[in-house]
């Protein structure tokens, strides 16, 4: 133990087969499966516990003397926005959850079944629908979630439901149940899905988490940042710790945790900004990005050697999906009700952004990857006004916003393209995967084995590799990409084997 502070612990001799740092929706699946298969698995996270069942502690008054805490009731899954304090990640200038479970604790639970144009449009060869469909019925299997999330079996609160059905139905759009036709989303409705079981937040932390925890060759460590990677050209060693907070917020470890010597190898799963950051914090992304981490006082000292550098177009491609923006709030005289619609632009879109660095090391959205190009600000205009039109039909609704005279070009080009109007908390890109080998050229930054290029044990598995936007909100294509990324990771020849055994 750290002498000066007994809830830091420093790092003695362990070493593990697998060191996966992140436990979000990339981070948990995969180190699961990654100790399935029997090797030893280190998952790291800066962030506290979270969940009750993960012995968590936040909680208002009223679950005092329950198992809850504010991640496992649904009524509570905005409250990151209310009182992010201890929570949102403080590194970043977006909203993200730096918890045990990551955005996977802390969001809406919104779960859909991804459409298969988001694996054929957007990803590479070994990725496509047919690659991926296996994958996503296996996570199905694990995490069906439910559109009545209610204990009873009743839906609640539908007058909106029903007063938009209406005029869906009037213009021909035909009811599904949207994860069970994830390829039907032209003229049809349904109600949203949530990873929720008996009234409860579920999902990774409820399913993938209970399985790896039961294992012995699993360890897990909250309160413990990763601060960079140690390397000898392109093969990881080691991951630098820190203790969060100094370990005020609960135990943790600092010191340098080791990978199996020759074989070990580390998944980095921090999310879109974490992982990019511990990328170029670890002397690989783009030359004008290494030299903030050089020229800062916070890492200056210990940075890797300028020869040591890989040039690869970390914080490029950044997506989210773009909030269209929210039309409304609607009022209905007869039902004195008012709702809002919110409206994603998603798969296919062109705009991408670009995440940065700070010479404090916080990250930064440098370029808002929102309504960039013409196309996408069309296809927006074109989405509204043809809501506005079916919309129309319906009896006594007044629109607050759009108003009735003003045009849909005038309303979209009204609200400014920032993270704060436009944002949707769906942050994928920085670490694109594909065969177009970054350091000559290409687009990406990790291989079809979401292998970093340049290197021979580490990997990036989380929202950062989506080539693109999905369709819907992304958990269930990231955990999906995660089971695939598992399979491949764990069929790559161990390090110092040759070609030829
Ligand atoms: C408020 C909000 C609402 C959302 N609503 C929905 C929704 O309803 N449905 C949906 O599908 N998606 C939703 N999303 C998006 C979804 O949750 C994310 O896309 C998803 O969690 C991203 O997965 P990830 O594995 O890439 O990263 P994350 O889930 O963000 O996980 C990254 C983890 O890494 C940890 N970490 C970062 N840096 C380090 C480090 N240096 N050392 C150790 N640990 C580190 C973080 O603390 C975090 O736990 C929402 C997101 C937010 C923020």
């Amino acid at each position: 133990q750290n002498t000066t502070n007994p809830n830091c612990t420093t790092v003695k001799e362990q070493t593990y087969d697998y060191i996966v740092i992140g436990s979000g929706a990339g981070g948990i699946p995969v180190a699961d499966r990654l100790s399935e298969a029997g090797h030893s698995v280190l998952l790291i996270e800066k962030g506290p516990l979270s969940s009750g069942r993960w012995n968590g502690t936040m909680k208002p008054a009223w679950l005092e003397g329950t198992n809850l805490t504010r991640f496992d009731v649904p009524g509570l899954f905005n409250q990151i926005w209310a009182d992010p304090t201890g929570v949102a990640c403080e590194d970043v200038d977006v909203m993200a959850g730096c918890v045990l479970g990551g955005g996977v604790a802390v969001n809406s639970a919104l779960w859909w079944k991804p459409h298969p144009s988001d694996w054929d449009v957007n990803f590479p060869v070994g990725w496509k629908n047919s690659d991926m469909q296996k994958h996503v019925e296996t996570v199905w299997q694990r995490i069906p979630g439910t559109y009545i999330p209610s204990k009873d079996g009743k839906l609640y609160l539908q007058q909106g439901f029903d007063t938009v059905s209406k005029g869906l139905e009037a213009a021909g759009f035909k009811y599904v149940v949207p994860n069970d036709h994830p390829d039907q989303k032209n003229h049809t409705y349904g109600h949203s899905t949530f990873f929720v079981e008996n009234a409860e937040r579920h999902g990774p932390l409820a399913t993938y988490l209970v399985t790896a925890m039961k294992r012995k060759n699993f360890a897990l460590w909250t309160n413990t940042a990763a601060r960079r990677l140690i390397r000898t050209g392109g093969h990881i060693t080691g991951v630098e710790l820190k203790c969060s907070k100094e370990g005020t917020v609960g135990p943790g470890y600092g010191g340098t945790v080791r990978v199996t010597p020759g074989t070990g190898r580390v998944i980095l799963s921090a999310g879109t900004f974490g992982s990019a950051k511990l990328l170029l914090r670890s002397g690989i992304g783009p030359l004008d990005q290494l030299e903030v981490v050089r020229n800062s006082t916070v890492d200056g000292a210990t940075m890797i050697q300028s020869n040591q550098w890989i040039n690869l177009p970390v914080g490029y491609n950044l997506n989210d999906h773009v909030v269209a923006p929210n039309l409304g709030p609607m009022f209905w005289q007869q039902i004195q009700a008012s709702m809002t619609i919110t409206q994603y632009l998603g798969m296919g879109t062109l705009s991408r952004g670009r995440m940065t660095i700070l010479p404090n090391m916080n990250t930064r959205v440098s370029i808002a990857p929102y309504l960039r190009d013409s196309h996408d600000k069309e296809a927006v205009v074109q989405g509204i006004d043809y809501i506005r039109g079916v919309l129309s039909q319906i009896q006594n609704l007044t629109w607050v916003v759009p108003t009735v005279n003003q045009s849909t070009t005038a309303f979209v080009n009204s609200i400014p393209a920032t993270t704060g109007l436009r944002g949707s908390n769906h942050w994928t890109g920085s670490c694109t995967i594909g065969s177009d080998d970054g350091r000559s050229g290409g687009r990406a930054v990790v291989d079809l084995d979401t292998k970093v290029y340049g290197t021979d044990n580490l990997f990036v598995v989380d929202a950062s590799i989506f080539p693109g936007m999905t369709t819907g909100n992304p958990s269930g294509a990231i955990i999906t990409v995660a089971e695939r990324a598992a399979g491949r990771i764990l069929s790559l020849k161990p390090l110092g084997t040759s070609a030829l055994d």
